[in-house]
């Protein structure tokens, strides 16, 4: 009897300084679906979305990613956008953060096309790593 694969989540970002933020969204991230994998912007691809980014090298970020139970797999992508990897990928769930549209959302229209789901999981509110940036600033 063939097996039935599991569900694959994807979703993406920086993760310049994880916080419970990036934690908590990443394990509701992984219960929706039987595996995830985590898109991981590199150093270069960070700096061009975010000027004095990252804090952390891509190595640092992705073997934090990597110790997360919940987190199965981490490809780091170089492109603006994670769009090439989502259609490498294919994945059966596209997932962000509710700070995103699900149309804001870049892939959402192959993984819809796809048969797949596009959702969104809520923030936690308070923590960013820009305020976790600023407070270390103000000395806060
Ligand atoms: N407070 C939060 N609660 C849940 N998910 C979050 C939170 N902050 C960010 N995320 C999600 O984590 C993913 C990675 O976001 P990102 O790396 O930009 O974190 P960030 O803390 O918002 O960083 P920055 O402040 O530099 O924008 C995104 O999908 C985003 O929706
Ligand atoms: O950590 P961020 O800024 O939430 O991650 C970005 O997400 C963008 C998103 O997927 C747009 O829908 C992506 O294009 C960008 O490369 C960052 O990963």
């Amino acid at each position: 009897m063939a097996r039935r694969r599991r569900p694959v989540v994807f979703t993406n970002g920086c993760f310049d300084l994880l916080h419970l933020g990036h934690v908590d969204y990443l394990e509701q991230a992984r219960h929706l679906g039987g595996a995830l994998v985590v898109g991981l912007n590199t150093d270069a691809s960070v700096s061009r979305l975010k000027p004095g980014r990252p804090l952390q090298d891509e190595q640092a970020r992705a073997r934090i990613l990597a110790s997360l139970a919940f987190v199965d797999a981490v490809v780091l992508f170089g492109e603006p956008t994670p769009r090439a990897l989502i259609e490498a990928v294919r994945p059966d769930v596209l997932v962000k953060g509710n700070d995103y549209a699900i149309d804001g959302i870049v892939g959402h229209e192959f993984v819809l096309n796809n048969g797949g789901q596009v959702l969104t999981v809520p923030l936690v509110p308070g923590y960013s790593t820009s305020r976790i940036v600023e407070k270390i600033r103000r000395g806060a």
